[in-house]
């Protein structure tokens, strides 16, 4: 039988830990089959991000169109987009799809990799053909431009305006230093937010997080999943990786989230 397929459009790490390496990794540990369409090439380490490359718009709809006229394609995630341009061409080529957008702006390094631009065009482009949209904390303050609790910033993004209704909000991350669970707030259109608490991973290696968080959700949708069963078992998934990693020491910065499954012999 043909496994799901779930697409991810997004740029490289080059330390593997985040971006497509991430993603790719955790469809095939979920056992969908990913297809992977390039936004940038970054030069990436735990550290930092040192050079980023965007590949040209022309061809990132060239590789859009060789995906979805050849696959059935189940989801869709986007990671880095890097510009407006690129934006707005997923938004028009993916609208009517499954999409979990991630709406990437910062990396854990404080690297930005989205501006002023880029973030205008994830509101007035991209977050109106979202299924569901899942920033974490800092990206959901800065997507709204004020501050908040989780669950209301999760509520005013749900309701930012459309030309399409029914896009949910997933703002990550909580507070794990004060109660030892993440609580993710999922917010749907007309339904009260609610929270999905699960066990706080005290680890540093968390470089990737957010980026294999939003490729399991994708995963479990791809798998016919409904939304929140999809973000009880991506954050699941998340808080296994986390663990798996706990204990490593890889490069000099924030170390990677784990890809592998099971034990590292
Ligand atoms: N230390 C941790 N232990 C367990 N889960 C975590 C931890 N840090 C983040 N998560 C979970 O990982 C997912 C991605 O969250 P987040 O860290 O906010 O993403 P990002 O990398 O974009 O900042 C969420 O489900 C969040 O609750
Ligand atoms: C190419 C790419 N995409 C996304 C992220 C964000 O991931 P993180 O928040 O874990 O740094 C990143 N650092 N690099």
């Amino acid at each position: 039988m043909n496994p799901p397929v779930a697409l991810t459009i997004a740029g490289t790490d080059s330390g593997g830990a985040a971006g497509t390496a991430a993603d790719l990794a955790t469809f095939a540990a979920l056992g969908v089959h990913g297809a992977c369409v390039i936004t940038a090439v970054t030069a990436q380490d735990t550290t930092d991000v040192s050079d980023i490359h965007p590949i040209p718009v022309a061809t990132l709809e060239a590789q859009l169109h060789a995906v979805f006229d050849d696959l059935p394609v189940a989801a869709v995630k986007t990671g880095m987009l890097g510009s407006a341009e690129a934006v707005e061409l997923v938004a028009r080529l993916c609208a009517g799809r499954p999409l979990v957008v991630d709406p990437v702006l910062v990396a854990t390094s404080g690297a930005v990799l989205g501006g002023e631009d880029v973030r205008r065009a994830y509101l007035d482009h991209l977050l109106p053909v979202a299924t569901v949209v899942t920033p974490n904390l800092d990206e959901a303050r800065a997507l709204l431009g004020h501050d908040g609790s989780p669950e209301e910033l999760a509520v005013a993004l749900a309701g930012v305006r459309g030309p399409t209704s029914g896009r949910a909000v997933i703002v990550t991350g909580g507070d794990p230093a004060a109660t030892g669970e993440c609580t993710d707030w999922l917010a749907e259109p007309g339904k009260p937010a609610v929270p999905i608490s699960h066990p706080a991973v005290p680890t540093s290696n968390d470089h990737g997080t957010g980026c294999t968080y939003s490729s399991a959700l994708a995963a479990h949708l791809a798998r016919g999943a409904p939304l929140r069963e999809a973000a009880e078992q991506a954050a699941a998934y998340v808080t296994r990786q986390l663990a798996i990693s706990q204990s490593w020491t890889l490069g000099r910065g924030r170390g990677p989230i784990a890809h592998t499954i099971g034990g590292t012999r």
